[in-house]
């Protein structure tokens, strides 16, 4: 599987699968964990063949940043081995603790089982490891990888997804996408897109070297249009050869209900998405605005309904946004990836503070006209509004094909 005369990074020997339930393989278990020990955070690079993945591992790996890094690579058939031999570790090659290939398959399909393995080995061989890089193949649908990654808080997990990170060539972006728009194929790059907390808008010089500076700039600004239409929660930065601040990327906690200002921000930002900009590949963002306080009950009913019953045939992809729960002073937050979402209690709300429902959701076939009236249900007529102290947590999590359900009070 590798070549010998190589000299590469420390590799981890992943061991034959073991009996461990799905469960106990996510993270490392309660009772080795220590006291206070911090989650490691895992940011997942996904992006189109070609877009620039290794380019942003290898600027990463080299930046100034003090960090430990690991790097896990997915990588498939033919092209193993040869990711390896193209990362460049940094001077002394210090930076990359232990290096992972996940052989025989793709990430999204076969292989959660050494990923896991393969995290949890990094986890326990090094007790300072600062940062995570999953780097997947240019095909990989980033959605599954949620299932494996997107661990709570209640698991103690030795892990965390900080943030899913989608670069994308700008020279190709429109071939790509059109090219899924003529055919029924699986639409990876809309996917890549559609799951991404922040987009790379990469190769931006090869935008720019043909045409003149305004041009150029309505180039990009056409491509970030194209890139919003699909997915309005994403930050877009642009790059050449993936030189970005990378204080943009990396701890982003972007499935973290305490880190909500950002959150925050996005919501208002895509308050003003409408129908109107409905995308031809009909992936696209839609924002629910309500003021009144909901039921928590109904509103996971009514999730749920959406996203494991696929009602109306829409097929969210990803949805975030903060509720006003009745008998709670607590502003909760909604985040889904595909059929796992989790609710919290996330902070007070102030006293002078609108008190909003806010969702957003990023799909494909979405329905305004069902969402907005559906959710009218969840909501309760402002004359039975009352506060209480309490609030209830609601956790809903997959393994491996099958959901458990969790309801925490708190
Ligand atoms: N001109 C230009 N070339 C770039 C830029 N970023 C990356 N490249 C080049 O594009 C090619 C592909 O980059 P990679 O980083 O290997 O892309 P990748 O996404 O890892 O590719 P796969 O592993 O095949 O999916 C390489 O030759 C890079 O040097 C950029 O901003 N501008």
């Amino acid at each position: 599987m590798e070549d010998e005369d190589e000299t590469p990074p420390l590799a981890v020997q992943i061991e034959e699968t073991t009996d461990l339930s799905p469960l106990e393989l996510h993270g490392k278990p309660e009772d080795r964990r220590e006291p206070g020990e911090v989650s490691v955070g895992v940011t997942v690079i996904t992006g189109y063949l070609g877009a620039g993945k290794s380019t942003l591992v290898n600027y990463i790996l080299n930046a100034q940043h003090g960090k430990k890094i690991a790097v896990i690579l997915n990588e498939f058939g033919e092209e193993i081995g040869v990711e390896r031999a193209m990362i460049n570790e940094g001077d002394g090659g210090t930076l990359v603790e232990e290096w992972v290939e996940l052989a025989n398959g793709c990430v999204c399909c076969t292989v959660k089982h050494s990923l896991v393995q393969a995290l949890e080995q990094l986890i326990q061989r090094k007790e300072r490891l600062d940062h995570i890089l999953l780097e997947t193949t240019g095909l990989a649908n980033p959605a599954p990888l949620a299932s494996v990654l997107w661990l709570d808080d209640q698991l103690e997990s030795a892990v965390k997804l900080d943030s899913i990170i989608t670069v994308v060539d700008a020279r190709n972006l429109r071939v790509q996408l059109s090219q899924h728009r003529d055919s029924s194929s699986f639409p990876e790059a809309f996917l890549q897109i559609a799951f991404a907390d922040v987009i790379i808008l990469n190769k931006v010089d090869l935008v720019s070297t043909e045409d003149s500076v305004p041009v150029t700039s309505a180039i990009i600004e056409e491509l970030e249009n194209e890139i919003r239409n699909i997915n309005s929660l994403a930050d877009i930065i642009h790059s050449v050869k993936c030189q970005v601040d990378l204080s943009k990327i990396l701890d982003r906690r972007a499935y973290d209900a305490t880190h909500l200002a950002h959150l925050e921000a996005l919501l208002k930002e895509s308050e003003s998405i409408s129908s109107n900009n409905i995308h031809d590949s009909n992936v696209q963002t839609l924002c629910i605005c309500e003021h009144q306080q909901v039921d928590l009950d109904k509103v996971r009913l009514w999730l749920e309904e959406i996203l494991w019953e696929k009602k109306y045939n829409m097929d969210v992809y990803r949805c975030k946004g903060v509720l006003n729960v009745q008998n709670s002073d607590h502003l909760h937050t909604i985040q889904a990836v595909r059929e796992i979402y989790e609710i919290v209690p996330a902070r007070r709300w102030q006293q002078e503070e609108e008190r909003m429902v806010k969702i957003v959701f990023i799909g494909r076939n979405l329905d305004e006209v069902f969402l907005r009236d559906s959710f009218s249900g969840c909501t309760l007529p402002k004359l039975l509004l009352k506060l209480s102290k309490s609030s209830v947590k609601c956790l809903v999590t997959q393994t491996w094909g099958s959901f458990v359900p969790r309801v925490f009070s708190q």
